[in-house]
């Protein structure tokens, strides 16, 4: 099977004033380029979705030949870069992540992989029974005709298109805690006390 993974950079980071989350910085490397490293260790195809672009030329040094996918309808928030995302994907299964993800576990999004089987979307639940829809694996056809229905009714939710699956696997934190012990995998940076939070975090806890 092959192996497709979209990390979506396309926000606007409305919370942190507009700052470009993928270009912060952690120990000396952008959230792009440790998300890339992760990706590119687990995935036979790595698709970037940026919003447009303006964006694409703000990235470009970090993206060398990379591919990158622009929103096709814009300002309509995630699910409208896994629209121009799983398009082009050419894998059978998806990998989604968001970009505001410092601590991506490489071991066990290979895990994720290993489990999908036949089902249309495997999602990881972290703690208090929270889903984690942008850091799972979808079909990528399912998954595709699902964005498209939720979209053209106008619902931008992430859970509209998921909830219409037939066949979810939800991957509960205790085995996940097994391979990440903290589930750092699904710290997200959207604040700014949580850049504050991030910088306060050495390599040594992760
Ligand atoms: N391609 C694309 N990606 C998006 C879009 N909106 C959000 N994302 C990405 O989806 C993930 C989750 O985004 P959010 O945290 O909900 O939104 P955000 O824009 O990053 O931040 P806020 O504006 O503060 O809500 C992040 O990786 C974003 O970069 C969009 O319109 N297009």
């Amino acid at each position: 099977m092959k192996r497709s993974s979209l990390l979506l950079a396309g926000g606007l980071g409305t919370r942190l004033n507009g700052r470009e989350k993928a270009l912060m910085m952690y120990q000396e490397s952008t959230l792009l380029e440790r998300s890339l490293e992760v990706l590119d260790d687990v995935s036979d195809e790595v698709i970037v979705s940026l919003r447009d672009e303006d964006q694409l030329q703000q990235f470009s040094e970090y993206l060398d030949d990379r591919k990158i996918v622009t929103d096709t309808i814009r300002n309509a928030g995630p699910l409208a870069g896994m629209l121009a995302g799983f398009e082009r994907a050419s894998g059978e299964y998806v990998f989604t992540v968001a970009c505001d993800m410092p601590f991506l576990n490489g071991e066990l999004i290979d895990v994720m992989f290993g489990m999908i089987g036949e089902h249309d979307a495997l999602i990881p639940i972290s703690e208090y029974g929270m889903k984690e829809p942008l850091h799972a694996i979808y079909r990528r056809d399912v998954m595709l005709k699902a964005i498209e229905l939720s979209l053209a009714e106008g619902n931008r939710s992430i859970l509209a298109p998921v909830s219409s699956l037939d066949n979810v696997l939800y991957l509960d934190s205790e085995a996940i805690r097994s391979i990440d012990k903290d589930l750092k995998s699904f710290v997200n940076i959207n604040t700014p006390s949580d850049v504050v939070n991030m910088d306060s975090w050495h390599s040594d806890d992760l």
